[in-house]
């Protein structure tokens, strides 16, 4: 069941060198409660992706076309497109919520966790007591891990790791069906991102809802994603289970990426990498817009520009595992 379907979806920076494509095409199902992990190099467009889904692009993006259908648990279907003001800020909290990487500028500097937690649920849930809304910060930030004693904390008191568990409660407030994470762990250290994702699996299970996780660390991906989508240059390249994909990716651009990032389990490979750099959006090359960089390409790849079927992108894709 899928609580949210991208269609064909494209988004354009408009500057004065030209358009530059960072979302070109795409089309993704989020399923009811899984993680999606969106991967790929930076400047591939997952955080443009991410925002497209959430109504937050501001100019100079513009999107060029395509859909976003929202699958109410009531069965309502949303063009999240088309949603304007109040419709808009109620999807927003109610169904789809945000984090992003640095919690200190999503943060409100000078109000205290617990109030920005109640603020939110004063301003959404109007019939909802002042303390019933304590009672629900306090619930949701020992969710997170935070005493209750912490309610009253200012941003700054807090530690990092602690202000990315704060803007977590803060997202969960209004127990939405997606949450959208932009590389919510990056700025904290390995033991601490790896608490906090603990922590987010766990408030999964126990929630429901589904989470599109962007991150470059694709071990990490791998480990808390049920699925994964591939971006190369503004396109979803590879989609699958992250086991399969780990296992069997298909999409040489996946295979050079896996080969990128150290294995956590299993014997030490050599850090492969891939050669060059991803190309100019505002330009791509004809075919695959791989080609020049993948080892494997054939004639073929610099003339046809393969189309996602069963999951993959890619002409030497027949079913079988690429080398
Ligand atoms: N305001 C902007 N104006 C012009 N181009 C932009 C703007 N913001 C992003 N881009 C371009 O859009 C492309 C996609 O960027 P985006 O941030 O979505 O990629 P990303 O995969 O999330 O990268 P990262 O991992 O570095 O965050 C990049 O080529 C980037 O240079």
């Amino acid at each position: 069941m899928n609580v949210l379907e991208i269609r064909d979806l494209g988004v354009d920076y408009q500057s004065n060198s030209g358009a530059v494509h960072a979302v070109d095409g795409v089309s993704l199902d989020l399923r009811r409660g899984e993680i999606l992990g969106l991967a790929g190099e930076s400047g591939s467009g997952k955080s443009t992706l991410a925002h497209a889904i959430g109504r937050l692009l501001r100019p100079p993006a513009a999107i060029t076309g395509g859909t976003v259908t929202y699958h109410r648990a009531d069965g309502g279907a949303v063009d999240v497109l088309g949603l304007r003001g109040e419709e808009l800020r109620a999807f927003r909290w109610a169904e789809l919520a945000v984090v992003f990487q640095s919690a200190m500028n999503s943060l409100n500097p000078v109000s205290t966790v617990g109030a920005q937690i109640e603020d939110v649920l004063r301003i959404h849930r109007p019939t909802m007591k002042r303390n019933a809304r304590v009672e629900r910060s306090v619930e949701l930030l020992q969710r997170v891990g935070i005493s209750a004693d912490r309610r009253r904390s200012y941003p700054h008191e807090l530690s990092g790791g602690m202000r990315q568990r704060a803007a977590i409660a803060i997202a969960l407030a209004l127990n939405p069906e997606i949450v959208i994470m932009d590389e919510p762990t990056t700025a904290l250290d390995v033991v601490v991102q790896r608490d906090i994702l603990h922590e987010i699996s766990a408030l999964r299970e126990e929630y429901g809802f589904a989470v599109v996780f962007i991150t470059h660390d694709l071990s990490l991906l791998m480990e808390i994603s049920d699925r994964i989508a591939i971006m190369y240059a503004g396109r979803v390249v590879e989609t699958g289970a992250a086991r399969a994909l780990h296992d069997t990716p298909r999409h040489p651009y996946t295979l050079g990426l896996l080969r990128s990032f150290p294995r956590l389990h299993g014997p030490r490979e050599e850090l492969l990498g891939i050669p060059g750099t991803p190309p100019d959006l505002r330009a791509l090359p004809p075919g695959c817009a791989f080609h020049p960089r993948c080892g494997q390409a054939l004639p073929d790849c610099r003339e046809i520009s393969p189309s996602l079927r069963d999951g993959v992108s890619c002409l030497l894709n027949e079913g079988k595992g690429v080398r």
